[in-house]
């Protein structure tokens, strides 16, 4: 569904300054995949997902979308998709059921096709009382739920999400996703979303392609992601600060371990198949008559592996837009 070979995309910003929001990037989306797209602030992302839609040109490489080519035919592109992009429901004197509507009919559907569909929608993202609104009368947040609505409402069997969540509550984040995955079920939708929520990828991405400076670093399954570049997170308390160095040593010498540090009378460390690797360790501890007080295995997250490829953590950008969000 999406094919994208080589893809750079520079940006001017000053007289002689130049920003490489993309740089050489190559990944495919397949029919009916979900995937999320995850970098920090200015990672390139959301120009990912513009160069896609048709609306910005790439200045090198090549992009194709449902089979068409992005440069050739950015309006046949535009035809096939969905794109809930960030604040794209502009401050005007449209009525949000009027916009609902014009969205259903320049995608060329049947009247009763919108009627139903503007129904559901209205239900699942609570727009009953925002109808009759004019647009520029909504708050942030309502506003973010009729731009959903509207990418929504073609059920085109691509869609792009810029953010969908963001300015969203807790409630209305559990029903779009409700709603996201209702699509999938019944229309193979084929999905491609940016998100800071770190957990709306682990649990809903099939793959997962981390940006960075404008190149993918990282693109597979979340679940190998922490596989391999991580591995789950150890904490051990011993009775006194010897026994820790002695089971520290120990744990540096177990197959898988790295990281081991000692903190008093804790050892922490990460280890590779962390839930067979830990008993092998523990048995070797107890041979020694080292006993162990208390163990934590905790399983790595999306944040770790991002820490781990960059040395930055992601969690910078989740609070970056808490706090846009707590803002607006
Ligand atoms: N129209 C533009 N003109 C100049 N520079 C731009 C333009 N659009 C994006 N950039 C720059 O390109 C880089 C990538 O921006 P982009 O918006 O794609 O990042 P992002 O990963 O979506 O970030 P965020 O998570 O903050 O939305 C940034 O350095 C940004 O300042």
């Amino acid at each position: 569904m999406i094919s994208v070979e080589e893809l750079g995309c520079r940006f001017r910003v000053r007289r002689n300054e130049f920003v490489d929001a993309l740089k050489d990037v190559s990944f495919s989306v397949g029919e009916g995949e979900l995937v999320a797209l995850l970098g920090p602030n200015g990672a390139g992302k959301s120009t990912a997902l513009r160069v896609l839609t048709g609306l910005v040109p790439p200045t090198s490489g090549r992009a194709s979308v449902a089979g068409i080519d992005v440069v050739a035919d950015p309006t046949g592109v535009r035809r096939r998709i969905g794109f809930v992009g960030q604040g794209n429901g502009a401050a005007h004197e449209q009525r949000v059921d009027d916009e609902l509507y014009a969205q259903g009919r320049a995608y060329g559907m049947a009247r009763a096709d919108i009627r139903a569909t503007v129904a559901e929608l209205v239900g699942l993202l609570d727009l009953g009382d925002l109808l009759t609104r004019p647009v520029r009368a909504l708050s942030g947040g309502q506003r973010r739920r009729v731009d959903i609505a509207l990418g929504l409402v073609p059920r085109p069997p691509l869609l792009f999400l810029d953010e969908p969540t963001t300015g969203l509550d807790p409630h209305h984040r559990a029903r779009l996703w409700e709603h996201v995955d209702g699509l999938r079920r019944a229309f193979n939708t084929t999905i491609l979303l940016t998100t800071h929520y770190l957990e709306e990828a682990d649990e809903h991405a099939e793959r997962v392609l981390v940006i960075d400076h404008g190149r993918v670093i990282a693109d597979d399954t979340s679940a190998r992601l922490k596989r391999e570049h991580v591995g789950h997170r150890v904490s051990m308390d011993f009775d006194g600060a010897d026994e820790a160095a002695r089971a520290a040593k120990t744990a540096a010498d177990t197959a898988g371990a790295r990281g081991v540090g000692v903190d008093g009378c804790t050892v922490s460390l990460r280890i590779d198949g962390g839930d067979t690797a830990v008993p092998r360790l523990l048995a070797c501890l107890e041979a020694e008559g080292t006993g162990v007080r208390r163990l934590v295995l905790a399983e790595p997250t999306l944040n770790d592996v991002f820490l781990e490829l960059t040395g930055r953590s992601l969690r910078e950008g989740d609070q970056y837009h808490r706090e846009q969000e707590e803002a607006a």
